[in-house]
């Protein structure tokens, strides 16, 4: 037997345990109405998997569960077992015996299945019996009600029947699922689509944002790199404009100053040339007053003389000897005289030479002298110049030798927290820079910053740049230091003691604690010997120092001396004091020297003018001299002619004073021509020296008016070439964190070349970028990814849906083949039974639609004998039932099924149809098993055993096998007996 036992237990009105066991081909199950002989094959339906509450009759499905009786209470379990004999691999399974369980409990509703006492999945059951002939659909189950609809029903109802028998319920409910799955995946594929077109809406924007913003970067890494190749070349470039800018204004100021010096000096010349010339010009008109006065006197005593001369020649002619002797003589006495005074004004000149002579070489002397002694000053002035540009530069640049601290300092604006040098922030008083600054010793480089972090990030400035090494104080770790006080009582008690170092310090209260901290603890004191003598008192516990910069250090040991032009910061200040006023007096000095080498030199050029005064006029003098000694000889020796013995002997006597007077008027008139004509000439002189000088003032006034204007113009190019510097140098450090010094170090030469046009060029192509979007790269990589991932899914579920649809082409395929042979056998059987049931007659199935053989219905074309071919709803309710019938036996002719349960199914047929219809049954239980449920005695015959359900307890359905006589009774009474 297929179906070998049933054991039910709480499920409807079974609430015992019954077990039917069937050993035979057609088992009837009889008993009155409501004794529970349906719940017996709806116990079968439910294990082989019925979901339909309906179908179950019911509610829900705990409806299946004993709900108690009048004497029993409800139970909480329903179980139902079927077993089967699986040798011939009716079900889906290698096994030869299969048991399939079903649990329902009431209070949580939780359902078993079962095979083999294992618990399965619904599906399991399923697929167990999937194609077995056992599916709901099947012949396997028929009842009164599906009888009595089959005729009925719409052409399209009938196909399921049609189907199972077919064997294509498996791939129909493939399809379904192929079909749920296909819808799932369309769904799935509609909404990646949309996702994925959404995605490439925004994909192409953002990949052509992404490359602009690459495309962004790149550039503006090259344009960085070589901005600051561009930088420091700018600022080289810069600072050497600077340079040239500095120097040529030096040049300018040099220059100018000594054009001012040289007009000055010019001025000065000419107002002594002036005056010298107005001097001049009052003593030409003296001495012209004086020629013209001497003149007239020269007249007068010539016209004496002529008229002398005319007495003389007339008593030379006329007169006696004597007379002619004495007017000789007079004659020869005048021309000595004559002869005799030259000869003493030549002498009296040719002394005055020699004499000027003389104090002129003196004079060069002097001005040998006050030049040497005006260079010497002027030298001084120099060194002392010099030294005041050192200090100077020192004062304006006071880190230069410290690479380190400068560089910090330099970019002191961009390192927060960075407050100063401690040279800078800790001002000596007055006097005691030395002593501080030797107080200090190196911590006076150090450089005061706010705290620890401030330092460090100043030291990461330092290394990244290779600036050179700096110390920090940071102020939130200083601590103040102390001299004991019993010391300090000790040293105030000291000779010479001034105090404690911090004391002499002027400082802006924030820096108080560098202060304490640094310079508390050390004693300054006057001397070194007053040094000593408290070291010694204080134990050399304390640093000790003097006004004069001299150490003693903790323990006694001694620092001190001095270094030529060795300055520190802090006594920078009062060198540069102190040198201003050396320079000044030493300026002073340098004007007293000028003067005295200007004395000397015009006192020389005095004597020289004089001296070649004196030399031109001896020299004129000489051949008058030589005339006069000419004319005296040739009058002595007429005179001798004439009177031998008279001639040395003769005394003459001046009658009077005329030739001494004209001599005199002669010797005056020339006098004063001479010096007319010099001091002419010297006025000539001084008046072309005025006239040049003006000139020269004139040009050298234009020339300062244009020095000005250019060393104007040079400023402001400076100013603004400084501006640019500084712009230049913050942007190095602020943009690139770099100090000019490191950054000159990296930049190779080569690179400059082409790097201003490409940095122009670079910047018009950034700007031409627009606005950049500097996510994107980001946001087009996420994107992307998901977007690639979309087209990948979409792809996939191209792919499966094509391959569902191709899998449900194949089904489909199938099915209609196996349905229309499934068909066309069970039309080709329908003719017989339909003839052996209704004993002649025509009977068709008809395809509604037979295009469409997944779809179609089936309608029955049937022709019983003797009536003409009609709708099957006009015939009687027995007729539809039989042809109902006849096809459910064309069915199981064309596919047997191992099991069929017939419940009531012959209810509605005539005695002697229900036979023809029993005696089928029999026909057909060798190939399948037979459970019939029946209230029809002609059924009934047929079987091979009868069981009957019977209610003795009220409510709760037993079970027990009846002879076939008990049986009818017990189909027509209420009550049976067991066998
Ligand atoms: N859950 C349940 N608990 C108890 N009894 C139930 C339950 N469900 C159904 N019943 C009972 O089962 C009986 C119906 O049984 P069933 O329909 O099998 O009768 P039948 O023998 O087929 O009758 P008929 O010959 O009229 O078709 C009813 O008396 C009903 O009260």
């Amino acid at each position: 037997m297929f179906l070998k036992r049933i054991e039910m237990q709480g499920f409807k009105s079974f609430a015992d345990k019954v077990v039917i066991q069937f050993d035979h081909d057609v088992t009837g199950i009889v008993g009155p109405n409501g004794c529970g002989k349906s719940n017996i094959t709806d116990a079968i339906r439910w294990v082989l998997g019925e979901q339909s509450v309906k179908s179950l009759r019911g509610n829900a499905m705990t409806d299946v569960i004993f709900a108690g009786s009048a004497d029993r209470r409800m139970v909480n379990m329903a179980e139902v077992t079927l077993v089967f004999d699986n040798s011939r691999r009716d079900l889906n399974s290698e096994l030869d015996e299969i048991e399939v369980t079903r649990r329902l409990y009431r209070n949580n509703g939780e359902a078993q299945y079962l095979i083999n006492r294992n618990p399965v999945r619904l599906k399991d059951v399923v697929d167990l019996i999937l194609d077995s002939g056992l599916g709901k659909d099947s012949l396997s189950m028929i009842s009164q009600g599906n009888i009595s609809s089959f005729a009925e029903a719409k052409p399209i109802e009938r196909r399921a029947i049609f189907e199972d028998a077919a064997g294509v319920s498996k791939y129909k409910k493939r399809k379904l699922e192929s079909l749920s799955k296909l819808e799932r995946t369309k769904e799935n594929l509609d909404r990646t689509q949309d996702i994925l077109s959404e995605l490439e809406r925004q994909v192409s924007p953002l990949k052509r944002q992404a490359r602009k913003a690459e495309i962004y970067r790149e550039k503006k890494t090259r344009l960085q790199e070589i901005e600051i190749a561009v930088l420091v070349e700018e600022i080289t470039h810069l600072n050497q404009q600077i340079d040239e800018a500095v120097k040529t204004l030096f040049d300018i100021e040099n220059s100018t100053t000594m054009q001012q010096t040289t007009i000055q000096v010019h001025e000065t010349a000419n107002l002594e040339a002036k005056k010298d010339s107005n001097g001049l010009e009052v003593e030409i008109n003296k001495l012209q007053e004086e020629l013209m006065r001497v003149i007239n006197e020269i007249q007068t005593l010539e016209t004496r003389k002529i008229e002398l001369d005319e007495k003389r020649k007339y008593a030379i002619e006329v007169g006696t000897r004597e007379e002619k002797a004495k007017q000789m003589q007079s004659l020869l006495e005048e021309a000595r005289f004559e002869y005799e005074d030259r000869q003493q004004r030549l002498d009296q000149l040719q002394r005055d030479v020699a004499l000027l002579s003389q104090q002129l070489s003196q004079t060069a002397m002097e001005l040998a002298e006050n030049s040497q002694k005006n260079d010497e000053a002027a030298g001084i002035l120099r060194r002392l110049q010099n030294r005041r540009e050192v200090l100077e530069n020192l004062a304006r640049q006071p880190f230069n030798s410290q690479a380190g601290v400068k560089a910090v300092m330099d970019s002191q604006a961009f390192l927060p927290g960075v407050l100063g040098v401690v040279a800078k922030v800790l001002e000596p008083e007055k006097g005691y820079e030395e002593a501080i600054s030797v107080a200090l010793g190196g911590a006076m480089y150090n450089i005061v910053t706010t705290d620890e972090a401030s330092a460090r990030q100043a030291i990461s400035f330092l290394k990244k740049n290779q600036s050179g090494r700096a110390t920090f104080l940071p102020i939130r770790v200083l601590k103040p230091r102390w001299i004991a006080q019993d010391h300090r009582i000790v040293a105030q008690n000291t000779e010479g003691f001034l105090g404690v170092a911090s004391e002499f310090i002027h400082c802006d209260p924030q820096f108080d604690l560098v202060s304490q901290s640094l310079l508390q603890n050390v004693l300054v004191c006057d001397t070194l010997e007053h040094g000593n003598n408290l070291a010694d008192l204080l134990k050399f516990s304390y640093k000790i120092v003097t006004l004069d910069g001299d150490v003693i250090h903790r323990g006694g040991s001694m620092t001190g001396g001095k270094a030529r032009n060795s300055s520190s910061l802090m006594t920078v200040q009062r060198e540069l004091e102190e040198i201003t006023g050396t320079i000044q007096s030493q300026q002073a000095k340098c004007q007293l020297a000028q003067k005295a080498l200007d004395q000397s030199g015009r006192q020389r050029s005095e004597l020289e003018r004089s001296l070649t005064e004196k030399r031109i006029a001896s020299a004129q003098l000489e051949p008058v001299v030589d005339a006069k000694r000419a004319k005296f000889e040739r009058l002595k020796n007429d005179y001798e002619l004439l009177a031998p013995e008279a001639v040395d002997g003769v005394q003459e006597t001046f009658a009077d004073s005329l030739i001494t007077s004209l001599n005199q008027a002669y010797s005056r008139r020339d006098e004063i021509t001479t010096s007319l004509s010099q001091k002419r000439q010297q006025k000539m002189k001084l008046t072309a020296d005025i006239e040049r000088r003006e000139q020269q003032i004139r040009q050298i006034r234009r020339e300062l008016e244009t020095a000005t204007a250019s060393s104007h113009a040079i400023q402001l190019d400076k100013a603004k070439i400084e501006t640019r510097l500084e712009n230049n140098l913050a942007r190095l450090t602020s943009e690139y964190q770099l100090t000019y010094e490191y950054a000159r170090t990296k930049v190779e030469e080569s690179h400059i070349e082409n790097a201003r046009e490409e940095v122009l060029q670079l910047r018009s192509e950034i700007e031409a970028l627009g606005n950049i979007n500097m996510n994107a790269p980001e946001e087009y990589t996420e994107v992307n990814d998901r977007y690639e991932f979309m087209r990948k899914q979409v792809d996939d579920l191209i792919a499966s849906r094509d391959k569902i649809l191709s899998a449900i082409d194949e089904m489909d395929e199938v099915m209609v083949r196996q349905f229309k042979d499934m068909f066309d056998k069970i039309n080709e059987e329908l003719g017989d039974t339909f003839r052996a049931l209704f004993g002649g007659g025509k009977a068709r199935l008809i395809l509604e639609d037979p295009t469409d053989l997944l779809n179609t219905g089936i309608d029955i074309d049937v022709q019983p004998p003797g009536k003409s071919v009609q709708n099957i709803r006009l015939f009687s309710g027995g007729e539809k039932s039989l042809i109902a019938i006849s096809v459910l036996f064309a069915i199981l002719k064309a596919r047997p099924v191992p099991l069929c349960i017939f419940d009531e199914v012959e209810a509605a047929l005539d005695q002697g149809n229900v036979e023809r219809f029993a005696r089928y049954i029999k026909n057909f239980s060798e190939r399948t098993q037979f459970i019939v449920v029946t209230h029809r005695p002609g059924t009934m015959g047929q079987c091979d055993v009868l069981y009957g359900v019977t209610m003795q307890k009220q409510g709760v359905s037993q079970m027990l096998k009846v002879e076939l006589t008990d049986a009818i009774e017990m189909a027509e009474t209420k009550e049976v007996q067991p066998a």
